[in-house]
């Protein structure tokens, strides 16, 4: 397990990639106030010039939320180390985070999420684009599972630090069509031990049709554990 951690800390697959850490624990609101400006690479959960109207007005209604203070946008970079404030060296290697792997805007996955300290709840909203077709005309149900495990992932990390996801379990109700706009909202159930329940829905942007529900269980993982495995 030692050695595991290593190599996937390493390799760059961890949530948790996404924070800083100190020794008093997780502080991944530091660690994105600081990333808002992270080394000049392009924040891609600012809006674009492919997000739909719906997009865009989603997008709105949280940002003016943001104002008020309760919810906060979480920057996203394209690469898991931009989102680091311990990013290790990278070394030749060229990683892409798998939501932000094309080069071409509205294509594939394009979302922003807001954060909700008090009730413990991140949404995403998500536009998926053509390139992420399943049956004709619709999302392929892995994509739904990509963007519902980055956001129930998000929302342990918040608040909890570094987690991997242990259980993912969905029940496909309705398809999403491709180019629509649907919301993800995920939140926090219960914290037990190193294991963080959370629960989420995709919605319509209207919140007219419940498209799929989920719950995932994620693994808070044991830094001293961590720490030891670089030995
Ligand atoms: C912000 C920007 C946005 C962008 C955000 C972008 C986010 C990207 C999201 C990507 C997320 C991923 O893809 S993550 C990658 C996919 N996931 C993985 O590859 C994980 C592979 N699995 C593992 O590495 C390991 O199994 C771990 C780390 C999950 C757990 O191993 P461990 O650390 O040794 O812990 P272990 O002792 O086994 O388990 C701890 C406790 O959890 C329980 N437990 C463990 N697994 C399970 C399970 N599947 N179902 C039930 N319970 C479980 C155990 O019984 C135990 O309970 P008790 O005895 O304490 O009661």
């Amino acid at each position: 397990m030692l050695r595991l951690c290593s190599r996937l800390l390493r390799g760059g697959a961890v949530i948790g990639h996404l924070t800083s850490w100190s020794h008093t624990g997780p502080s991944p609101l530091r660690c994105f106030s600081v990333s808002h400006s992270c080394h000049g690479h392009r924040d891609y959960s600012l809006p674009n010039a492919t997000w739909s109207r719906h997009t865009q007005e989603l997008y709105r209604k949280y940002e003016e939320l943001s104002k008020i203070g309760a919810w906060r946008r979480i920057p996203s970079y394209n690469s898991s180390v931009h989102h680091m404030a311990d990013a290790p060296p990278r070394g030749s290697r060229v990683t892409r985070l798998f939501t932000r792997n094309l080069d071409q805007d509205g294509v594939g996955f394009e979302y922003s999420m807001f954060y909700n300290v008090a009730e413990k709840r991140m949404i995403c909203i998500f536009q998926p684009g053509d390139y992420l077709e399943g049956p004709p005309g619709y999302t392929h149900g892995g994509c739904i599972a990509t963007i519902l495990d980055s956001t129930l992932g998000a929302g342990a990390m918040y608040i909890c630090g570094k987690v991997m996801t242990a259980n993912l379990n969905i029940n496909y109700l309705n398809p999403v069509p491709l180019g629509s706009t649907v919301i993800v909202d995920c939140h926090v159930e219960k914290v037990e031990g190193r294991k963080v329940y959370t629960r989420g829905q995709v919605r319509s942007h209207d919140d007219q049709i419940l498209h799929t529900e989920a719950t995932g269980l994620f693994i808070k993982l044991n830094m001293r554990e961590v720490d030891h495995s670089t030995d």
